[in-house]
């Protein structure tokens, strides 16, 4: 089986893709998976790091970018179709998966005209406008939760969780390795928060009593770094403070207490690793979808939630202090949050592919080229 997965652009969007990627190749050796993104999305660094090929297009948002943007995305939509048309034809994919980001309206809207089975994963509570819109021609909808249901035709929702990558499934079974210290994991998505970096060093002076008991491991995203890392010197702090945590599955299992936004990737993985968190939604998501997202953990007890505008330094660090002198509140937190993980969500996801190619092209998938095909021995047991 080929699956060619489109969109990116941030980790939300991007790591469930290759969530989905890593369980296709694993099944059969003959399975190959496509990625198509823009070279400005982070897709362009972390695809070929994962290992998978990459091909580009340049395409760009329609919504909320006022009227000039909103012109020069439609303008480029046709240059977009024409490459998405060139490298469906050349890699001829049996299933197409959007995942969200610039790239997967034009890729899913070429591979739906040439008649190849489409689907589109849905991350967030509040679908997107291009999922709205694909959501009218794929064959499945992926979504995570319940709410983003009534935006999609009927019939083609399929709730099964967001992909979580294969590394953080680790978690799932061992979800803490030891440490000597209290630990927060301090993050604001793929591409860091300075909102949240902000509320966090303010915090400090509110927890001067306790620093000897805590560590954080702050991620800051680009530009401030320097700013966060010195704001946690001076108050005497011990932290590690990067720019982007390669490894989040070994900072999810060291962390007693996540401080986060709520992205749908985020919680997705909250979830699976079992982890108590203080949620501080992106205040300007489109239809304030993070607290939309937020709200299931939040109802759950598996998360308490903050609105940035609420939200001072002192709030946060009470709010630290109290889950830290709680060890089995933050237990019971830990537990709720697992009972909504969707461990098996990218199982469900390949499934799926693999059911729309049987469809569409029988159990041996479409004829390719000699130097694309499977290797012959394998075709018999494919995907
Ligand atoms: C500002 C904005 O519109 N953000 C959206 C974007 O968020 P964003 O890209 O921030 O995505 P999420 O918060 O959902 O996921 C972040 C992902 O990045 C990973 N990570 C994060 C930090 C780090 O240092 N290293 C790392 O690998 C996390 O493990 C996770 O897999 O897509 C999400 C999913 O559609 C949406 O819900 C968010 O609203």
């Amino acid at each position: 089986m080929k699956v060619l997965i489109a969109g990116g652009g941030t980790g939300g969007h991007l790591f469930p893709g290759i969530a989905l990627a890593e369980e296709v190749v694993t099944r059969h050796h003959a399975n190959q998976v496509v990625f198509v993104g823009t070279e400005r999305g982070l897709e362009a660094r972390v695809v070929p790091q994962a290992g998978f090929p990459l091909e580009f297009i340049q395409a760009q948002g329609l919504k909320g970018k006022g009227f000039f943007q909103l012109l020069k995305g439609l303008l480029a939509l046709p240059m977009a179709l024409i490459a998405s048309f060139r490298i469906l034809n050349r890699h001829k994919p049996d299933v197409v998966v959007g995942v969200g980001g610039y790239a997967s309206g034009p890729v899913v809207l070429a591979a739906w005209m040439l008649g190849i089975p489409t689907a589109v994963q849905e991350q967030n509570a509040l679908p997107g406008l291009t999922n709205k819109v694909l959501g009218k021609l794929v064959k499945v909808v992926f979504v995570a939760f319940d709410e983003a249901r009534r935006f999609f035709p009927e019939g083609k929702v399929q709730l099964v969780g967001n992909p979580i990558r294969r590394k953080l499934m680790d978690n799932y079974l061992r979800s803490h390795v030891a440490h000597e210290y209290f630990t927060v994991l301090v993050f604001g998505g793929s591409l860091g928060a300075r909102g949240l970096n902000q509320r966090m060093v303010d915090a400090l002076e509110h927890l001067k009593d306790v620093k000897e008991q805590i560590r954080f491991v702050h991620q800051t995203g680009k530009n401030d770094v320097e700013r966060v890392r010195k704001g946690y010197a001076d108050q005497g702090f011990q932290a590690e403070v990067v720019e982007f945590i390669e490894d989040m599955s070994a900072a999810y299992a060291r962390a007693d207490l996540v401080v986060c936004r709520a992205g749908a990737t985020t919680l997705a993985e909250l979830t699976v690793c079992k982890k108590a968190s203080i949620l501080v939604p992106f205040p300007f998501a489109t239809d304030d979808h993070q607290a939309v997202n937020a709200r299931a953990l939040v109802e759950a007890g598996a998360a308490v939630m903050f609105r940035e505008a609420e939200l001072t330094g002192q709030k946060l660090a009470e709010q630290i202090r109290l889950l830290k002198s709680e060890p089995m509140r933050l237990k019971q937190m830990e537990k709720k949050a697992g009972l909504l993980g969707r461990p098996e969500a990218s199982k469900e996801l390949a499934d799926v592919c693999v059911d729309l190619m049987v469809q569409t092209y029988g159990a041996a998938g479409r004829e390719r080229e000699p130097q694309d095909a499977a290797p012959k021995t394998s075709k018999a047991s494919k995907p």
